[in-house]
């Protein structure tokens, strides 16, 4: 394979461990939906672009430590099928890991609607 074609070949393999992650982790979906939702808000309220991105930056956090939680735990479940308390720990970390970006979201979405959400209804009432 020529230089130049491996980058498509590594975006190919990215976009499959993306796709593995939507088809087999029920948390990744859901985490999905609600960044349409949420997408879907902000376009409603018209957040202002540095919003945008914040909220951007935030639905990608939550998504790539979904991803990275699933990687470990295919890795964990590779080289210690049976019980190991190290194996434990390192799929509760991870999940932890997506625990604590998934509670940062929640405030953080808050903080970013609490002021649109407030005009609206003043405004609209
Ligand atoms: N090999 C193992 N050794 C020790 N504990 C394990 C092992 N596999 C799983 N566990 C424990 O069981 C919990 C659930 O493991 P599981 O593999 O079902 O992950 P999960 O977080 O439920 O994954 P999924 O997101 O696929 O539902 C882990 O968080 C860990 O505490």
């Amino acid at each position: 394979m020529k230089k130049d074609e491996r980058w498509i070949w590594t975006f190919r393999y990215a976009w499959e461990g993306i796709r593995y992650g939507i088809r087999t982790q029920r948390n990744l979906r859901i985490h999905l939906v609600c960044a349409l939702l949420a997408a879907g808000a902000a376009a409603f309220f018209h957040l202002s672009l540095m919003k945008w991105a914040i909220l951007i930056l935030i639905i990608s956090l939550v998504i790539a430590a979904e991803l990275v939680n699933t990687a470990i735990e295919a890795v964990v479940d590779m080289v210690s099928p049976d019980y190991h308390p190290l194996a434990k720990v390192a799929k509760d970390t991870a999940a932890g890991a997506v625990l604590v970006c998934a509670i940062a979201s929640v405030f953080i979405a808050l903080c970013l609607f609490f002021h649109p959400v407030i005009y609206f209804f003043k405004y609209n009432s």
